[in-house]
């Protein structure tokens, strides 16, 4: 049987904005307060997600979620109309309101966490939403996410789908932008690789002291037992803490992985002979570890290119190809090095190049805009062939995107109701584009 690694995209919503939401991002802290064009980054995402539909690759969407989330607004306190309920956050509490308008879905890396069915004793795909208690405008996703993951992946013969972990910093979880499912072929059972920023029951273990760790140990363990992995093809590995202080916010803006190819930054973990080690002992396949020097590439070039959050796909030639975003290109020690790269004899052999730079403003490049999926021919099968990318429907959501859209969005527009009703509108229509049911609170 045949197998894939299957892309799917979070597109991004109506209110993306730049409002600096996310301390230890410093792309978003940077940008905090640009004016941001929505249209353009919804575009932007859609192009990149039908370059690799055009490569041969299997590529899905997500849906966005709901905002402004008029919901956690009342559960807060706010009442009246909806205008009301905006009016008034805006005037008596701005930065809950920006929290309760961000399209930070978009980046479904952060979605779940998915083990594949090769490795999972049930031998059915596991998807576990991330919990996101680490910021307050993420924390509202998972329930929403959770609705928009079974209606994309909507059946219970080859999909399990999970609670989402405990609302708490000890189980802090932020999917799969911290995990890597390492093997020899897709279908094959894998390693799956867990890092990890702190651990939360260990008071003296070493974290970082600057920024946040979002992902805890205790998180990373309870999504392993859930997914019915086994210990012999589980790694544990922590993040170096102190990259986490320069901004590395997650392990996939500092290492990526595909199949039996580890491309990471020499600063990237903590204890990394060992690990190596370990991972190399539990694959039945040889590893090749890419690594990339300080004197190669600097913590800061890789924080602000993104060269570490760039997919790796292996192309139906066999070949793999990076994704790796404008940003690269326009550093030159990040681009000198993705030349050199393709000669140096590893399975990587093309790099190509996207703008998404209205995602990577806010800290989200390429790899933080897709969930993999890896799963079989039947599986693919079983997806709601509505979310999968083709000419049609790429055709379908741009027009969408240009319908309802602004092309200008700052964060004093979040108080517009106007922006309820176009948001709602658009996303009515986008669940009958991509046949999801209700997934949304207003529908
Ligand atoms: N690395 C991965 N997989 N994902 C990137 C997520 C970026 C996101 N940025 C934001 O949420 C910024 C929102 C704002 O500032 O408006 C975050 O920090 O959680």
């Amino acid at each position: 049987m045949k197998h894939f690694e299957a892309n799917f995209d979070g597109l991004v919503g109506p209110t993306h904005n730049y409002a600096g939401l996310s301390f230890g991002n410093v792309a978003s802290l940077n940008n905090a307060a640009l004016t941001s064009n929505p249209k353009a980054a919804a575009k932007q995402g859609l192009q990149k997600a039908k370059a690799l539909a055009d490569l041969g690759m299997v590529q899905g969407v997500l849906a966005p979620q709901e905002r402004p989330d008029l919901y956690t607004l009342r559960r807060i306190g706010f009442s009246g109309s909806d205008a009301e309920v905006l009016q008034k956050a805006a005037q008596q509490a701005p930065a809950l309101l920006n929290a309760c308008c961000s399209a930070s879905s978009m980046w479904t890396a952060n979605a779940a966490t998915v083990s594949p069915s090769a490795d999972t004793r049930d031998g059915k795909v596991h998807f576990t939403p991330a919990n996101l208690v680490d910021k307050l405008h993420r924390s509202i996703e998972p329930i929403t996410t959770g609705n928009i993951l079974q209606a994309t992946f909507n059946n219970d013969r080859h999909f399990k789908h999970h609670q989402h972990l405990p609302e708490h910093t000890s189980f802090g979880d932020e999917g799969a932008a911290n995990h890597t499912r390492l093997c020899s072929e897709y279908g094959h059972a894998g390693v799956e690789l867990f890092v990890y920023g702190q651990e939360a029951t260990n008071p003296s273990a070493v974290k970082p002291t600057k920024y946040p760790a979002r992902q805890t140990l205790e998180a990373s363990q309870a999504v392993a037992r859930l997914h019915q992995l086994e210990d012999e093809s589980c790694v544990f590995m922590q993040q170096n803490p102190d990259v986490i202080d320069q901004g590395v916010f997650h392990n996939d803006v500092i290492s990526v992985g595909n199949q039996n190819v580890l491309f990471y930054h020499e600063q990237a973990f903590l204890n990394t002979d060992a690990k190596f080690d370990e991972i190399r002992r539990k694959m039945n396949a040889d590893m090749h570890f890419v690594k990339v020097a300080t004197s190669q590439v600097s913590i800061d070039d890789a924080v602000r290119s993104y060269l570490f959050n760039t997919q790796i796909i292996t192309l139906p030639s066999g070949e793999m190809a990076i994704i790796a975003p404008t940003n690269c290109q326009e550093n030159p020690a990040v681009f000198a090095y993705l030349n050199e790269l393709i000669t140096l004899g590893t399975p990587i052999k093309q790099v190509r190049y996207y703008d998404v730079k209205q995602s990577m403003q806010n800290g989200g490049g390429p790899a933080c805009l897709r969930l993999r999926v890896a799963m079989n021919e039947q599986e693919v099968e079983a997806v709601n062939q509505n979310t999968l990318m083709n000419n049609t429907l790429f055709t379908r959501l741009n027009t969408w995107v240009d319908k309802y859209y602004r092309d200008q969005l700052t964060v004093s527009d979040l108080a517009d109701p106007q922006l309820i009703i176009e948001s709602r509108t658009a996303l009515d229509e986008l669940t009958q584009i991509l046949k999801l049911g209700s997934v949304y609170q207003f529908q």
